[in-house]
């Protein structure tokens, strides 16, 4: 039993320089405790905090800085609690702070770079290191992924339901059996046996995370999302296996109600939250004080899930993140002081384990069987009914191996059931007989031959055992050039098979396959092809959804989401991976190369050697010498070069290992930062479309919507001033406002943009009264053409589809507003404007 407080460390986010200037210090020199002051600014200090102190002190276990690299904080706080869960012991790492401290980023990671990666991914590579070193046990590892919102478990890698919202994903609720033991159910638990499948089914349910959020539970912020690992050990032949958990965890933002000022179902939100970490925050206090003996664990679905790691068995570790800016000074000093409390917890983490059921009932069953015999034998009784088929087969084949055992001392045990052993002495009186019978019938043969014999020589004797023992070394050398030939002919069926399925999947994986001194494995083309779509169920399935929804997009709207993505902040990242998953793959296709020219030079040097061996026996036969048993220089040299070979080979490898697992990931940023954009896309559009069906019969400046949601407040700004005078001008070359719409069904909420503006729809134009409807369609056919054109070749800088699909004066009226709103600077804006006119 290992017993140990909570540890907790704290981690400071980097902000701009001079927004935290004096608000903080470390104090490094407490070696073994570290603490934090936070220094109130004067104008804070002031009737903030009712005693007026002007500094905080808080101890932690170590205290991160704002340059604390990813790797750092692994090293130091996963790390051992990971080498703990490998041992069998429990263990919980948990981020606590306010929205935007960096709990995320700690957790999981960013999504930008791969030295960005979080503690989830570092611990399953760590952890899938160790397993694969470890041959001394058999590993089993689960993964299971839970999102706690509003009180409300979901299930986040449920591969049976595609998640758009929420309530799509399985709801999973807290069960409790007498021993007080927590159960999760609908909770599904997911085999990973290779770190890839384990980092697949993390991208698979961050991205559900990401999909079914509602624009009311922006992701992390909301909810509280716990990532375990599940991992069961057993020696080989052992009955006893050993289980552990690592709960890894992504609280909500801590912030207060009152701060956060919102209203509606945000409150709500924030209620939950606030309940739930008040809830954590109570049993955290009922643990700090001595002799409570109840802990209200029941009262949240968090508390309850996290029981064992909060005063149980556990050994669990907490990081306070903290946004150390003015703004923040009361949040960061509330973390702080809720991680001094959870300091105060203890816990008692056991090892766990179990006994295997099924070994158990062999064991038992042998048990009572040896018992059994012991009875019969201290009560005289013996059993009288005839030994069945598969009893009698049993102890035949017992009789055969014992009589072929060369160990004088081995011995024929088949109990005390005086059946068994009439019927061995049976068994063995009848092999006696058969031989005897047989030695008779070739004994006249056997005599002539022994007669004509002659007594060896001594000398004779061991020239004969020499040439017996040449004989054999050449019939072994032979029998393994046999074994190679074989071997490379299966190998070259093999590898063509491969390069035909490598030809047929495309782009051809840079890894190369095998190690040169085990068996022809294919560890990387095997694991490439986990990754490609067509065979990881996960990855595929979110990829298809996000093809998916690419394909049924109108052109319009594939247009549009172009120009969305071109426009998006995340698209110079996406490049920027793409960028260096381009030089990863190339760097792996040379080192690809560069392995495969080594295996081959090591099998040439193998085969020289091989050469050299033979040609040293055949020249010990024809001139009547023993083979030399020592290497000559020749082989020796051969020897060396083939072992600096394999070391090349050994550290090329290792290389292309890790870039295997850097492109891995790369590739799932890509694909989450991809399936974000889609989701983002849809959200604006989604939003853009009601805006225009509320707003459409009168557009006015205060409607506008910010265009695109990633564009920056100061491009907002700048896209805003939209101006009377730039609604006199649309109104000049456009019809002017008049009833859409015709009928009802048409402005449908939930029917589609571009239905919405139907070619075909005659519109009513109200004022235009000398135009005939007819030639206002073509202006506005013709207006649209020019438009798209200007886009194109990129003199506009905003498109939405309804105007593709919209030849109506309606849609045209209605987009070309949008497009104003965005047209930069004022001056090109006139110009624009008044070039749309001239197309008119
Ligand atoms: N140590 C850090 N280094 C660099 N960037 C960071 C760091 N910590 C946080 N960030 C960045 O700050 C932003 C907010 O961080 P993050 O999303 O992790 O906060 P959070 O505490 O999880 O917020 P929420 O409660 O909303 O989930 C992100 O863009 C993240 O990349």
């Amino acid at each position: 039993m290992v017993k140990q407080t909570i540890q907790i460390f704290a981690r400071v986010k980097p902000t701009v320089r001079k927004q935290q200037q004096g608000i903080y210090s470390i104090d490094e020199d407490e070696k073994l405790t570290p603490s934090l002051e936070i220094i109130l600014p004067r104008d804070l200090a002031d009737g903030f905090v009712n005693n007026k102190r002007e500094s905080y002190r808080f101890k932690f276990q170590r205290i991160f800085d704002q340059d604390a690299k990813q790797e750092t904080i692994f090293e130091n706080i996963a790390k051992p609690v990971a080498e703990s869960v490998l041992a069998g012991y429990n263990g919980t790492i948990f981020a606590y702070g306010q929205t935007g401290s960096g709990k995320t980023f700690t957790i999981t990671g960013g999504a930008e770079r791969y030295s960005d990666r979080g503690i989830i991914p570092r611990t399953l590579s760590y952890i899938f290191e160790q397993l694969q070193k470890d041959s001394s046990k058999i590993y089993t590892t689960h993964i299971s992924y839970l999102e706690i919102y509003n009180e409300c478990g979901y299930d986040l890698l449920d591969p049976r339901h595609e998640a758009s919202s929420l309530e799509d994903l399985p709801k999973v609720t807290v069960l409790e059996d007498p021993d007080q033991n927590i159960h999760l159910k609908n909770l599904s638990l997911h085999q990973a046996a290779t770190e890839e499948e384990a980092l697949n089914l993390l991208f698979l349910g961050d991205t559900n995370r990401m999909i079914a959020e509602t624009p009311m539970n922006q992701a992390s912020t909301r909810s509280h999302c716990i990532f375990t690992i599940h991992l069961s050990s057993k020696e080989p032949g052992s009955a006893t296996v050993r289980h552990a958990k690592l709960h890894l965890v992504d609280l909500a933002g801590s912030e207060r109600v009152a701060k956060t000022g919102v209203g509606g179902q945000l409150l709500t939100e924030a209620k939950y939250i606030n309940l739930s970490l008040h809830y954590l925050e109570q049993v955290i206090i009922a643990l700090s004080e001595k002799h409570r003996s109840h802990i209200p664990y029941r009262n949240s679905m968090m508390t309850s899930v996290l029981r064992d790691s909060l005063g149980g068995n556990c050994m669990t570790t907490m990081i306070a993140t903290l946004s150390l800016e003015k703004r923040n000074i009361d949040e960061s000093i509330s973390t702080c002081r809720f991680a001094q409390r959870v300091a105060l917890i203890k816990n008692e983490a056991v090892l766990n384990e179990e006994i295997d059921p099924k070994l158990m009932i062999i064991r038992l069953q042998k048990e009572i069987q040896e018992l059994k015999d012991e009875l019969a034998i201290v009560t005289g009784e013996q059993r009288t009914e005839a030994l069945t088929e598969a009893e009698l087969l049993q102890l035949e084949k017992l009789i055969t191996s014992f009589l072929e055992d060369q160990d004088p001392e081995s011995k024929l045990e088949v109990g005390t059931d005086m059946r068994k052993i009439h019927h061995c002495f049976h068994y063995l009186k009848k092999l006696l007989n058969d031989k005897k019978i047989h030695r008779q019938s070739t004994a006249p043969s056997e005599n002539k031959d022994q007669n004509c014999r002659e007594p060896l020589k001594e000398e004779e004797y061991k020239k004969l055992r020499d040439i017996l023992q040449q004989r054999d070394n050449e019939i072994n050398i032979l029998v393994n050039m046999l074994k190679k030939e074989k071997k490379k002919a299966q190998d070259a069926l093999h590898l063509s098979s491969v390069d035909r399925s490598q030809l047929s999947h495309g782009q051809s994986s840079p890894f190369p396959p095998g190690n040169p001194d085990g068996p022809k494995t294919l560890p990387f083309s095997a694991s490439t092809q986990a990754l490609d779509s067509s065979t990881s169920p996960y990855r595929s399935s979110l990829l298809h959804r996000k093809t998916g929804m690419r394909e049924e997009m109108s052109l319009g709207r594939q247009e549009a989401f172009e120009i969305f993505k071109r426009d998006h902040a995340d698209s110079v990242t996406i490049e920027d991976n793409k960028q260096i998953l381009k030089q990863r793959f190339a760097e792996a296709k040379a080192l690809g190369e560069s392995i495969n020219e080594a295996r081959s030079k090591i099998g040439r040097l193998k085969e020289e050697i091989t050469q050299r061996h033979v040609q040293q026996v055949a020249l010990g036969i024809s001139e009547n010498i023993p083979v030399p048993s020592m290497p000559d220089q020749l082989e020796e040299k051969l020897r060396s070069q083939l072992e600096e070979e394999k070391r090349r080979y050994k550290t090329m490898f290792a290389r292309l290992k890790a870039l295997k697992v850097e492109i891995e990931h790369l590739q799932l940023l890509m694909d989450k930062a991809k399936v974000k954009l889609q989701k983002e896309f849809e959200a604006w559009w989604a939003k853009e479309a009601t805006s225009l069906q509320v707003n459409s019969p009168a557009v006015t400046p205060s409607n506008h919507v910010k265009p695109f949601p990633q564009m920056s407040e100061a491009q907002h700004e700048r896209s805003q001033p939209l101006s009377n005078k730039s609604d006199v001008y649309a109104r000049k070359i456009l019809p002017s406002p008049g009833p859409l719409l015709h009928s009802q069904e048409q402005s449908s909420p939930g029917a589609p943009m571009e239905n919405r503006f139907p070619v075909s729809t005659p519109v009513h134009c109200g004022s235009k009264n000398g135009l005939q409807r007819a030639q206002l369609q073509q202006r506005s056919v013709d207006c649209w053409k020019q438009l798209v054109t200007w886009i194109r070749v990129g003199r506009l800088c905003f498109f939405k589809d309804g105007a593709l699909d919209a030849a109506s004066g309606a849609g045209a009226r209605l987009t070309v507003l949008s497009l104003l709103w965005v047209l930069e600077p004022w001056a090109a804006r006139q110009r624009r404007v008044l070039g749309v006119e001239r197309a008119l």
